[in-house]
C-alpha cells in the first residue's frame, strides 16, 4: 500500500467527480481508488483543498507481451511458452493462432517445424502486403514478410512491360507484387504446396499474367533461354548455385537480383564475375540475420 493525498467524494458522484479530477490533471494514475463507506477516495497528485492522506494500492500495470513475430493471425514465438501465448491470443484480437518454431528453416523447401501453443491449430493464415492478400501456410511452404519493402524497391525499378522470372517464387509475393508493372512472370518453385498456394493467390489478387510453374530451376535455362529482362534469385543460402542457369535466362541489358546470406562484403562477388565477366554489380545490405551474418542482395545487370 502506499500513502498519498486523496481527494473524498460520494459514491454517486464518483465518476463525475474523476473525470473533472482527470480532465483538471490531478489524479494519480498509478493508484487504485478506494472504497470507504459510502464514499471514493481518489488518489490525487499534489495537495488540492479539502484533500487527506490514505492508503492505495498500486495499479497492476500489464508487463509486456512476449517477444513474438506477427504474420497476419499467426503470431510466432521463439520460446516455448504456452501461457505468454495465451497472453499474446487474449491481447491481439486478430491474432487467431500462437505457434512456436521448434527450430530454423530447413530443408530445399526452407520450412520451420511448428507447434501450436494456443488458439486455432492451424499454420494456415491470410497475411496483407501493400494492398496485396496472401493465403500462406508457415508449415508448408516458406514465408517471410521481412522482405516486404525489398519487393517495393525491384517494383520501382521495373520498367513497364518487363519479362520477370522469379526462380524461387515460394507462395508469390515477388511475382504478385511485380505483375502489374510487367509484360509476364514465370514464377517457378520446387515445392507442390507452395505453387499450389500461389494458384490461389494469383486467383485472389486477380493476377492473370503469372504464368505458376511446378520443378527445378536449374532446368529453367534449357527451358525458356535467354529471354527476361528481370530474374530473382530469392533462396539465400544456395542460389548463387544456380548463376549459370540466371545468365542464360537473362538477355543483355537484364538485371539479376541475387539474394545471399554473407559474412564479408563482396563474398559473392568474385563468383559472379567469373560466371558473368560483363556485368555491372551492386551490392546492397538488406537486414542482419545472425551475430556476424546479414542478407544481402546483388543487383546484376548484364552489360548490353
Ligand atoms: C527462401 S524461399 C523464397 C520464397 C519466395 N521468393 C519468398 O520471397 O517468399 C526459397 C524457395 O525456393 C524453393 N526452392 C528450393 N530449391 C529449389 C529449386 N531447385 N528449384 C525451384 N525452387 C526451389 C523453396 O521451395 C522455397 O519456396
Amino acid at each position: 500500500m502506499i500513502e498519498a493525498w486523496a481527494v473524498r467524494i460520494p459514491k454517486r458522484q464518483g465518476e463525475e467527480r474523476r473525470q473533472e479530477l482527470i480532465r483538471d490533471g490531478f489524479i494519480a494514475g498509478n493508484l487504485r481508488p478506494q472504497a470507504d463507506g459510502d464514499d471514493l477516495l481518489i488518489p490525487v497528485t499534489g495537495s488540492p483543498p479539502g484533500t487527506e492522506r490514505a492508503l492505495f494500492k498500486q495499479m497492476q500495470t500489464a508487463p509486456p507481451l512476449p517477444r513474438h513475430e506477427q504474420v497476419g493471425g499467426i503470431a510466432i514465438m521463439q520460446e516455448n511458452d504456452p501461457r505468454g501465448a495465451e497472453r499474446i491470443l487474449a491481447a491481439r484480437p486478430s491474432t487467431h493462432t500462437v505457434l512456436y518454431a521448434e527450430g530454423a528453416v530447413e530443408g530445399e523447401f526452407r520450412t520451420k517445424t511448428f507447434s501450436v501453443l494456443a488458439g486455432t491449430p492451424t499454420t494456415r493464415t491470410c497475411y496483407l502486403e501493400y494492398g496485396y492478400r496472401f493465403t500462406i501456410d508457415l508449415g508448408s511452404a516458406y514465408f517471410s514478410s521481412r522482405l516486404s519493402t525489398e519487393r517495393q524497391r525491384i517494383r520501382s525499378m521495373m520498367n513497364d512491360g518487363e519479362a520477370v522470372c522469379d526462380m524461387f517464387c515460394g507462395v508469390g509475393p515477388f511475382p504478385i507484387t511485380l505483375a502489374n508493372r510487367a509484360g509476364w512472370i514465370l514464377a517457378c518453385d520446387k515445392n507442390p504446396h507452395a505453387i499450389h498456394l500461389l494458384i490461389e493467390n494469383l486467383a485472389t489478387n486477380r493476377t492473370g499474367n503469372v504464368l505458376p510453374m511446378l520443378g527445378d530451376a536449374a532446368r529453367l535455362g534449357e527451358i525458356f533461354g535467354e529471354r527476361f529482362d528481370r530474374v530473382l534469385m530469392n533462396l539465400p543460402l544456395i542460389a548463387h548455385q544456380f548463376l549459370r542457369t540466371a545468365a542464360i535466362l537473362t538477355r543483355p541489358g537484364g538485371t539479376i537480383h541475387l539474394y545471399a546470406l554473407q559474412e564479408r562484403e563482396g563474398e559473392y562477388e568474385d563468383e559472379i564475375r567469373s560466371i558473368i565477366p560483363d556485368s555491372t554489380i551492386t551490392e546492397r545490405f538488406l537486414r542482419s540475420y545472425s551475430a556476424g551474418r546479414w542478407h544481402a542482395v546483388y543487383d546484376i545487370r548484364r552489360d548490353l
